[in-house]
């Protein structure tokens, strides 16, 4: 029998590996950008089946994911409500996406921690490797989820904290520059975390369950964040800003710089979908863990990022999750003779365990969990 995680233990143990890892030489992208013209490592060249196609007369249109209205949702009247809600549901269930609008966050904010965000990765390289992302680990600066010499590397430089409970935290990787770096965080984070628990409980709502479902669930729950920065890239056609992957989380609130260009796409009926961004909206996707608790109704999207010849990107981006403590698995009310079980109870300590010390590579993680349907005629 597994003993379970408790947030403290994690932090001392995460990520755990079981042997010492070589991950070979790790560039920065910025770096490389500014020194190396048009050459683009090895590493960084992805097989032919990964690369992303470039746009084309023939590529799906870049698409708007449904937009929900929060306001309506808030404090909308019955109608306004109810269709919001009926959205809600089709969008988790046809897309694990959507884009969130009127959501009450103030716009500044919002502007803020882009600006601290974009002056910490304009920071010399130097300056941020004062807040090192040690090899296998997922906090500070750095490139996550590289275990191998051989595996391949994104195009993206990555900023990760880990923020609630606050025994997750590493004080030695929140920076002292820019100085408003770490105030607007703690706000930030705060604020997002509001958002998350509202849409929890309209989610479950959505799901026909009682709104505070998942906040009594859940305990004291998980918040990380990330912020990933795409430098523009020579050859777009050959490399990957974020390898395909679904999110380990319950849900996950990204934020895409004002006035960037499309970077994020959705797997969806096998195609690579680019997400048109929605001025001053927040997209929101279901994590692994929603998909786990109601029995894949609403599923865990695979999603990745790719970069653009000219334009550099930022995403800043949370992820909320339970606390490391609970047991998951499919809820009672999400299982009957139509939809048979498909995933195992788990310690979702453990999982996050295993999220975080394997490559991203589209949604096999989750096998972890994942029941092997019934062969039997
Ligand atoms: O940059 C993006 O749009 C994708 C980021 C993402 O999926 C992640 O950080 O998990
Ligand atoms: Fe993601």
């Amino acid at each position: 029998m597994s003993s379970s995680i408790t947030s403290k233990n994690l932090i001392i143990m995460a990520p755990v590996l079981k042997f010492p890892i070589n991950v070979g030489r790790i560039d920065d992208v910025q770096e490389l950008k500014k020194s190396r013209k048009n050459n683009i490592p090895n590493r960084f060249v992805r097989d032919i089946a990964e690369r992303p196609a470039l746009a084309t007369s023939h590529s799906p249109m870049s698409t708007s994911i449904p937009v929900i209205d929060l306001s309506k949702l808030m404090k909308g009247n019955k109608e306004e409500f109810h269709f919001e809600i009926l959205k809600l549901s089709a969008s988790c269930e046809e897309w694990g996406f959507f884009q969130v609008i009127n959501h009450g966050i103030d716009l500044n904010l919002l502007e803020k921690i882009e600006k601290v965000a974009m002056e910490f990765f304009m920071l010399p390289v130097e300056e941020k490797q004062k807040y090192p992302m040690a090899p296998g680990t997922v906090q500070g600066y750095g490139q996550a989820f590289v275990f191998s010499e051989d595996q391949k590397l994104d195009w993206c430089n990555m900023f990760a904290l880990g923020l609630v409970p606050h025994s997750i935290r590493n004080p030695k990787l929140w920076p002292t520059n820019p100085p408003m770096f770490s105030d607007t965080v703690e706000t930030y984070s705060k604020e997002i975390r509001k958002l998350c628990k509202d849409l929890l409980s309209f989610i479950a709502l959505s799901l026909g369950l009682r709104g505070n479902v998942f906040e009594e669930m859940f305990g004291l729950s998980v918040q990380a964040m990330r912020m990933n920065y795409y430098p523009p890239c020579p050859r777009p056609d050959l490399v990957l800003g974020l390898s395909p992957h679904s999110d380990g989380s319950a849900l996950t609130v990204l934020q895409q710089g004002k006035g960037n260009t499309v970077g994020l796409q959705i797997l969806k009926n096998n195609t690579w979908v680019p997400i048109q961004p929605v001025r001053n909206a927040l997209v929101i996707n279901v994590g692994d863990t929603i998909e786990v608790l109601t029995n894949g109704r609403y599923k865990s999207s695979e999603h990745r990022a790719v970069t653009h010849k000219d334009k550099d990107r930022l995403s800043i981006v949370t992820f909320y999750a339970p606390s490391y403590e609970i047991e998951i698995g499919p809820m009672s009310e999400m299982v009957d003779e139509n939809n048979p079980i498909k995933y195992r109870r788990y310690n979702h300590g453990e999982y996050s365990k295993h999220y975080v010390t394997n490559k991203l590579q589209g949604k096999k993680t989750l096998d972890f969990a994942k029941i092997p349907p019934n062969n039997s005629f």
